[in-house]
């Protein structure tokens, strides 16, 4: 029996665990199979069966996911078929890869919740735009991957005829990098608030929609992709949160990462997680994001803590028994 509720300052009354749950690529395509929508929409859906498992469970989720391979992608065909049609600008891509994913974690989330007794439970995805700062210095630093993966060749090709900034990714093949800058407030966060007592909400899909805000007020996109484990921890913290969970394709972070000499982390104070990230042990734009975001999430309230791990462990992982925890020292 799976337990999951916390103690309020009177420790007689108990109140749901509120839960924001990251989902990283693999959540959303699988690895070697091509990237169809129907494709997606069946990784998405096994990824539901197992997030409907913790709504069942009793907790309160939200969900944010990644939009990286899609944002990308959708760049790619709108740049690709300008003579056609006016090239889409980079924000409307993202707001165009919230739709596709959202649509289909809102469809699969319904059946699974359905499978699981709670189809009373309504799921909805926002579109969600994520204030940034404009001078934020990631602007002039592209580094977060997006889109497909290319041979060493292509990426020189490609740098030189279309000017894209290009990078290594992780020992997985060179992909176009563009600005990450730091989410500074959602703007559809009273929205949010409204609907967590009754409904999933899905939000902050790809990190957000990078806006600005104009000298008169209004909000305009910019060319950028926002972490979308930062923005997570973001939700998290705003809404009072007690767990970030954030799922990717490793059950546990570690420490000298695929060396013969690898260790696994069961848990790790934030303290020493920072030790871990001045020693070099996350690779940027892959699993540093997610130990800075846990650890941001952490220190942003007592009783707070996040976990890092597999979808398959998720449920073991909030229970204590799995994944990597990022906790305060006390
Ligand atoms: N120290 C580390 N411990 C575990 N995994 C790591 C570490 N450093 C890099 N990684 C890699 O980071 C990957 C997760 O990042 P990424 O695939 O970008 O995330 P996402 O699931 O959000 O798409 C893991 O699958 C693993 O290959
Ligand atoms: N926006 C974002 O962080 O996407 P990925 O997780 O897919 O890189």
């Amino acid at each position: 029996m799976l337990s999951c509720e916390s103690k309020t300052s009177d420790q007689s009354a108990h109140k749901p665990v509120k839960v924001v749950v990251a989902l990283g690529g693999n959540a959303l395509e699988e690895k070697g199979k091509e990237s169809t929508a129907e494709n997606q929409r069946n990784t998405v859906s096994r990824t539901c069966r197992l997030l409907a498992k913790l709504s069942a469970a009793g907790y309160e989720i939200a969900i944010v996911h990644g939009n990286g391979p899609q944002v990308g992608r959708i760049l790619l065909a709108s740049e690709t078929a300008h003579n056609v049609t006016p090239a889409m600008p980079f924000d409307v891509c993202g707001a165009m890869s919230q739709g596709y994913i959202g649509y289909h974690i809102q469809q699969a989330m319904r059946e699974a919740l359905q499978q699981e007794g709670r189809s009373n439970i309504p799921v909805v995805s926002l579109v969600t735009q994520v204030l940034v700062d404009p001078d934020d210095p990631a602007f002039q630093r592209p580094e977060k991957p997006i889109g497909i993966f290319y041979t060493k060749e292509e990426a020189e090709v490609l740098k030189k005829e279309k000017g894209y900034t290009m990078r290594e990714d992780a020992g997985r093949g060179w992909r176009r990098v563009v600005a990450s800058p730091k989410p500074v407030e959602i703007v559809e966060f009273e929205t949010l608030k409204r609907l967590w007592d009754s409904t999933i909400v899905i939000l902050c899909g790809g990190g957000g929609i990078p806006v600005v805000r104009k000298a008169d007020g209004s909000l305009q996109g910019v060319p950028a992709v926002i972490d979308k484990d930062l923005a997570a921890a973001k939700v998290a913290e705003e809404i009072g949160a007690d767990i970030l969970l954030i799922l990717t394709e490793v059950d546990q972070v570690a420490v000298n990462f695929g060396r013969p000499d690898q260790q696994d982390l069961g848990s790790m104070t934030c303290e020493e997680a920072e030790i871990y990230i001045d020693e070099g042990h996350f690779a940027p734009g892959s699993m540093l994001p997610k130990v800075q975001a846990a650890v941001q999430f952490t220190r942003s309230g007592e009783g707070r803590h996040a976990v890092i791990t597999s979808l398959a462990q998720a449920v073991d992982a909030l229970q204590g028994t799995a994944g990597t925890r990022i906790l305060s020292a006390e």
